[in-house]
């Protein structure tokens, strides 16, 4: 892994021209099989949507435990709602992350057709009670961070030499969620981490940062590198699912929060596919000993696995 994180300008993804949109196809390529980390600027994210989270973030950490307790995770089966300080536990060698987290899903309403058919991981999001604005002003980040994700995709899909608009169907009413993250102060004294080691499960995460160091990618030699702070870009990297997909061409990089000493605000969006689609490794990513290493997985099926690997609330009853 090289010793910085590349930079790439996916502005190019967008142009008419193809040439312009391989060069930075290749360019994403590179990092997904090298570092399986990037930063990434011309993303049209606008900086007022960015701001908007980070307002709506702080006002909702802000609230008193009784309201975020009322949009607790444990009252939603589909991960969405509220984790206090300590409820979870990324590295089970390490102690409880010192982080408090809210979970937002695909933005459905209690009358869809798949939320009254109950299927997996179709719910309605949970919003605090009073606070209208901050739901407009989350939603709006989810769904720039998640035709961002579309659009890193189609650079994938002309990377990995598959049709360009591979991915699109598939992530149409995916298996996303937007993660808002708030590490509080006076970390940095004990063992504790602010999130413990660990790989993302979906495809891609789309990350936004208040600015705030800490965040620490794995190096394949040993040791941590910190992600630099790069104003206005996001920090993307590869998860689990898109290095199923791709036959470990595409690498999931373990990462890891150092607790800040200062406090930190940091909203991860994760893009995982449609619950229904199927993730079978790409024809392009086999050959001649080098069979597929994975057999074939629904996008609901896989993220339910590594869900309940990770969460004790999701095994057992509520308590
Ligand atoms: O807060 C961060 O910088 C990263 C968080 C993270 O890795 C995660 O939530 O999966
Ligand atoms: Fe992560």
């Amino acid at each position: 892994m090289p010793d910085s994180l590349p930079i790439i300008d996916v502005a190019g993804l967008r142009a008419a021209d193809p040439a312009a949109r391989h060069a930075v196809a290749t360019e994403l390529g590179a990092a997904c099989r090298g570092a399986g980390f990037f930063l990434v600027t011309g993303h049209g994210i606008p900086e007022a949507v960015t701001q908007g989270l980070f307002g709506a973030a702080r006002a909702l950490f802000a609230l008193p435990d009784a309201a975020k307790q009322a949009v607790s995770i444990r009252r939603s089966p589909h991960n969405r709602g509220y984790v206090g300080l300590s409820e979870e536990q990324l590295d089970p060698t390490k102690p409880a992350d010192r982080k408090e987290a809210f979970n937002v899903g695909l933005d459905l309403a209690a009358d869809d057709p798949e939320v009254l058919a109950q299927k997996p991981f179709r719910g309605v999001n949970l919003w605090p009670e009073g606070a209208p604005e901050l739901r407009s002003a989350i939603l709006a980040h989810f769904d720039a961070a998640w035709a961002l994700g579309r659009l890193l995709h189609r650079g994938f899909a002309l990377d990995l030499g598959i049709e360009e608009d591979f991915f699109e169907d598939k992530l149409d009413r995916p298996l996303a969620t937007l993660r808002l993250l708030h590490y509080p102060a006076g970390g940095g004294t004990d063992a504790a981490l602010g999130a413990g080691e660990h790989t993302d499960y979906g495809n891609v995460t789309v990350l936004a940062t208040d600015g705030v160091a800490g965040l620490e990618v794995k190096r394949r030699a040993g040791g941590w590198e910190e992600v630099p702070q790069v104003p206005g870009a996001f920090v993307c990297n590869i998860g689990d699912c898109l290095m199923r997909w791709t036959n470990d061409v595409y690498v999931s990089t373990p990462h890891r929060v150092r607790a800040p000493a200062a406090e930190r605000y940091s909203a991860a969006f994760f893009l995982d596919p449609n619950p229904e689609t199927v993730v079978a490794v790409l024809p392009g990513c086999t050959g001649t000993g080098n069979p597929a290493r994975y057999p074939p997985v629904t996008g609901a099926d896989y993220l339910r696995q590594k869900l309940d690997a990770t969460y004790a609330h999701r095994r057992a009853p509520a308590g």
